[in-house]
């Protein structure tokens, strides 16, 4: 039995992935952050209030479902008292993450990190990826609801890293040289640009443009407005964290 401790219980995708949790035979839902539910019952346990006294309880798994201000602190104090982490959460940067590389590996313990855990996500990436080496200009835009808080997305800034793997894109006018305003080429994650856009009526997506002499290929991702995408990957991750030391990104490692 993996003993599953959920931060971010009452959320979008927290509420549905602790009732999955309850729902499995092989997983034990042991504790739940959520600061307004602290003190309210969940099946037979009690909501904490804070990460700190979540990690009192014994457990084997920790999981961020928070936001981008709390997850790193969150998943270093979990790492730090022996837990395997697995961090939904968005807005971790390189730093950051190389940062919990090291807390991971001193602790001996596995964190993986996926930008998104959708099915559909994970190929848009698969296959980006394909693209890249064979067309060596690329731009990325990432949409999201009004609301949220990170940009870019975690989606857009994983897939930036793992096409900084296969090549960095060519550009025509290197971007310091933009005559009129830099800011509007977009953020550099990773040396690929990024436009983010933050809208009511939308939900999240990503899209990659890649170009080359009269053609080009767009590849398109849209997130719906259930948070089910999100609970099966999840899941497969707490079942597999145990088998990694140190920090992994992306989905495809369980895939
Ligand atoms: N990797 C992936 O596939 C996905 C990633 N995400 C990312 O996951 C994160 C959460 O998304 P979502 O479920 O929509 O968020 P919600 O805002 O719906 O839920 C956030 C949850 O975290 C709790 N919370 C927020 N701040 C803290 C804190 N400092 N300490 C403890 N609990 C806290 C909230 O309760 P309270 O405020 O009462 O504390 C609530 O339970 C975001 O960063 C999002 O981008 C989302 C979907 C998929
Ligand atoms: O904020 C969200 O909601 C989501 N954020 C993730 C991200 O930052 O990429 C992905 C997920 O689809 C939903």
């Amino acid at each position: 039995m993996i003993r599953v401790c959920i931060a971010g219980v009452t959320g979008w995708v927290g509420q549905p992935l602790a009732a999955a949790v309850e729902a499995a035979e092989d997983l034990e839902l042991v504790a739940a952050v959520a600061r307004r539910a602290r003190g309210e019952s969940l099946g037979r346990l009690t909501i904490s209030g804070s990460v700190e006294d979540a990690l009192a309880v014994p457990s084997d798994v920790f999981v961020d479902y928070t936001s981008a201000v709390a997850v790193k602190d969150n998943v270093l104090a979990a790492v730090r008292t022996g837990r395997h982490a697995v961090v939904g959460s968005s807005g971790l940067t390189d730093d950051d993450l190389r940062e919990l590389d090291e807390a991971a590996r001193s602790a001996k313990v596995g964190v993986l990190a996926v930008g998104n855990f959708a099915i559909t996500a994970a190929l848009l990436q698969r296959f980006a990826i394909e693209a890249a080496r064979h067309l060596p200009s690329w731009e990325i835009l990432d949409s999201a609801y009004a609301g949220k808080m990170d940009a870019p997305s975690g989606t857009a800034r994983e897939l930036a890293w793992r096409l900084s793997e296969v090549r960095a894109p060519e550009v025509e006018v290197p971007v310091e040289k933009t005559v009129g305003d830099v800011a509007a080429r977009g953020a550099t994650v990773n040396q690929s640009r990024i436009h983010s856009m933050r809208l009511p009526g939308y939900t999240i997506g990503l899209e990659i443009r890649f170009g080359q002499q009269d053609e080009r290929l767009t590849l398109s991702y849209d997130g719906g407005p259930g948070a089910t995408p999100y609970v099966a990957g999840t899941l497969l991750a707490i079942r597999r964290v145990h088998e990694f030391v140190g920090v992994v990104r992306g989905m495809d490692r369980l895939l």
